[in-house]
C-alpha cells in the first residue's frame, strides 16, 4: 500500500508550497492517472512521491516504510521513475540503457545474472523495443527513446512505477498501446503504476483511480465517482469547453463559426 499522509509538496521560499495536506492511499495492482492543468503541480507531486525531492511536510510510505528515510539505492528497488528528461548516453545502446534498470540488484561490477537478463528480455518484449535494442539511444526517435526508458523501468521491477508525461512523444496508437500495457502490467504484476498525462479522455477510460490536481489539492477516485466528476468540471471547464460525465468527454460549449 502506497500512502501519502498530510503531504505538502513544493519548493523552498514563502511562495514555494504547491500542494497541501494530500492524504490518500493506493493498493497494489492499481493503475492511477494523474491529471490537471499546466502548472498545477503534477510533476511536483510525482517527484515528491519518487523521492527526487523531499516533502515540505508529511510523509510518503510504502508498506509502512517512509520512502524519504531510505537510501536512494534501497528506494530504487521500490520505485522506478520515467520522465521526459533526456539523459545523456554517449555510446550506449538501447539495450545498455534497459540493462541499467537492473542496477539496484547487480554487484559492484554491474554483472547481470540470468535472472537480470530475463528481466531485461521480458521488458524489451513487452515494449517491443527489441527491434532497435542494438542501436545507439542517441540515434532513436523521441517515441522510440520513450519506449526504451519505460522498458528500463519495467526491468527495474519495483513495486511502484512513476511516469511523468511519458506519452507526450507517442502517437495516438502508441499512447493507447503504452497506457493499456501499463494498466495490464499493474493488474497482472500487482504493481502500482502512477502516470501523469494530459490525455484526459484516455486517462478516464483506462485508470482504476484518477487523481485530479487543482488549486493546491488532489481529489482522488474512480472516473464514475461524483466527486471526481465535479473536480474534473471545476479543474477543466472553461468558457469554451465543458466536461460531459455521461460520455467521459469534453465538448465544445458552442461550435465556433
Ligand atoms: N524547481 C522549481 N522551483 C520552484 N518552483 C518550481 C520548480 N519547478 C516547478 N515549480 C513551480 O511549481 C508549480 C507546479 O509545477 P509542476 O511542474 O509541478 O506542474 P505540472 O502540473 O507538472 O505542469 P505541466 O502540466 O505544465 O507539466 C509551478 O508553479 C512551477 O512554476
Amino acid at each position: 500500500m502506497l500512502k501519502l499522509t498530510n503531504l505538502c509538496a513544493g519548493y523552498a521560499g514563502p511562495r514555494g508550497k504547491v500542494l497541501s495536506n494530500v492524504a490518500l492511499s493506493v493498493a497494489a495492482g492499481t493503475f492511477v492517472c494523474v491529471v490537471g492543468r499546466n502548472g498545477v503541480g503534477k510533476s511536483t507531486l510525482l517527484r515528491t512521491i519518487s523521492g527526487l525531492q523531499g516533502p515540505l511536510m508529511g510523509e510518503v510510505s510504502l508498506n509502512q516504510v517512509n520512502l524519504h528515510e531510505m537510501t536512494a539505492q534501497s528506494r530504487a528497488r521500490l520505485i522506478s521513475v520515467v520522465t521526459t528528461d533526456r539523459i545523456s548516453s554517449p555510446g550506449l545502446t538501447a539495450r545498455d540503457v534497459i540493462e541499467l534498470g537492473r542496477q539496484p540488484y547487480t554487484n559492484w561490477r554491474g554483472q547481470l545474472t540470468q535472472a537480470d537478463k530475463a528481466a531485461v528480455e521480458n521488458a524489451m518484449h513487452r515494449l517491443n523495443t527489441k527491434r532497435f535494442a542494438d542501436k545507439p539511444l542517441d540515434g532513436l526517435s523521441d517515441g522510440e527513446r520513450q519506449r526504451v526508458m519505460i522498458s528500463r523501468a519495467l526491468a527495474q521491477n519495483a513495486d511502484v512505477m512513476v511516469l511523468d508525461e511519458i506519452t507526450a512523444f507517442l502517437d495516438l496508437p502508441g499512447r493507447v498501446e503504452v497506457m493499456s500495457l501499463l494498466r495490464r502490467y499493474a493488474h497482472t504484476s500487482e504493481k502500482i503504476v502512477l502516470l501523469s498525462s494530459h490525455d484526459l479522455e484516455l486517462s478516464l477510460e483506462l485508470a482504476d483511480q484518477i487523481w485530479i490536481v487543482d488549486d493546491g489539492k488532489v481529489v482522488c477516485g474512480s472516473a464514475t465517482d461524483k466527486t471526481v466528476q465535479n473536480a474534473l468540471s471545476s479543474a477543466f471547464d472553461t468558457s469554451d469547453v465543458a466536461y460531459d460525465p455521461s460520455r467521459r468527454q469534453f465538448k465544445l460549449k458552442q461550435a465556433s463559426s
